[in-house]
């Protein structure tokens, strides 16, 4: 019933490729292939290779399958409408940001995840759940929660419960520098209740945040042009102190109190914050020249 619902969820039509990561013994690939005009499996199990072909030789549609011997991790993804994967939750992460910065788009990702980390990648601002897997994962996608699957379905069983989710990539993705964003939301949900003030202006962080001024500077050339011919980020933050004086980690400093002093976001706290307000507080720092890559 699970596999026919995760077939089912996928709404996959005779036309689409359809992607299976870990067909296994190929329990969801006849399913796939009875709806699929093609199923590409990737499977780095030989012996789960010659089981799932065994399992369709003969078939009318054998000739529909082809299998990728490989990590999924590692290999190239081929063109697909769909996929479908019920994997090992060791790699859930590493898979689902593939995935996420997969191109070209595809229609959607049925996936089975260990209940926490489906949870996860849904939570809203003030859940327990709400964490930077969540802001990430929603600032690209779309995802939701499909189907409950509890661990006695599986033999022997594990010791978590499962979920199948349904991954939809935004489109067009959002206008973001993701490693920026994740730069930021990173620091931000080290300490999540925490006021950003707190956390922003530890010692620690204001000199990585110096230290990222530098790289940016040396990166747009502009390591010695002062205020003068400088990016116009560099130059807020070369304005920052008034007088042209100081060191850079006085400046990072000023700048990065000032805005955290602005009233929307003053006192605010990751774990209560949107995608909105983590795109106007990653704007309003890197138009004063604070970045965080
Ligand atoms: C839990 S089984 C799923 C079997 C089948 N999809 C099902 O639902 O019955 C996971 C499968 O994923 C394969 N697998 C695990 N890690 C993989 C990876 N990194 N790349 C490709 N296949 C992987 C395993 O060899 C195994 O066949």
């Amino acid at each position: 019933m699970i596999v026919q619902g995760i077939v089912d969820r996928a709404a996959i039509k005779a036309s689409d490729v359809v992607l299976e990561i870990g067909p296994g013994t190929g329990n969801l690939t006849v399913q796939l292939l009875e709806r699929a005009k093609k199923v590409i499996a990737v499977e780095y199990d030989k012996r789960m290779i010659r089981e799932v072909l065994k399992r369709v030789e003969g078939s009318t549609s054998a000739s529909k399958l082809q299998v990728i011997h490989g990590d999924v991790l590692k290999v190239a993804l081929p063109f697909f409408d769909v996929l479908v994967a019920n994997v090992p939750y060791n790699i859930s992460s590493p898979l689902l940001f593939k995935l996420l910065a997969h191109r070209p788009m595809y229609r959607c990702a049925v996936i089975m995840f260990q209940e926490e980390f489906a949870m996860r990648l849904s939570a809203r601002p003030g859940d327990d759940l709400y964490c930077r897997l969540s802001v990430n994962t929603q600032l690209l996608a779309k995802v939701d929660q499909l189907i409950k699957v509890g661990r006695n379905n599986f033999r022997p069983p594990p010791k978590v419960d499962s979920r199948v989710v349904r991954v939809e990539l935004r489109n067009p993705p959002p206008p973001v520098n993701f490693t920026e964003w994740d730069g930021l939301v990173r620091l931000l949900f080290n300490r999540k209740n925490k006021t950003l003030h707190a956390v922003l202006c530890t010692k620690a962080t204001l000199r990585l945040l110096e230290d990222n001024l530098k790289t940016y500077r040396a990166m747009q050339g502009t390591e010695d042009s002062g205020g003068g011919g400088g990016s116009s980020s560099a130059m807020a933050v070369d304005a920052a102190d008034g007088s042209g004086g100081g060191s850079d980690g006085e400046r990072v400093k000023t700048i990065v109190e000032e805005v955290l002093s602005r009233p929307e976001f003053k006192d605010k706290r990751a774990s209560k914050m949107d995608q909105d307000d983590f795109l106007a507080l990653l704007s309003a720092f890197n138009a004063s020249g604070i970045h965080f890559s």
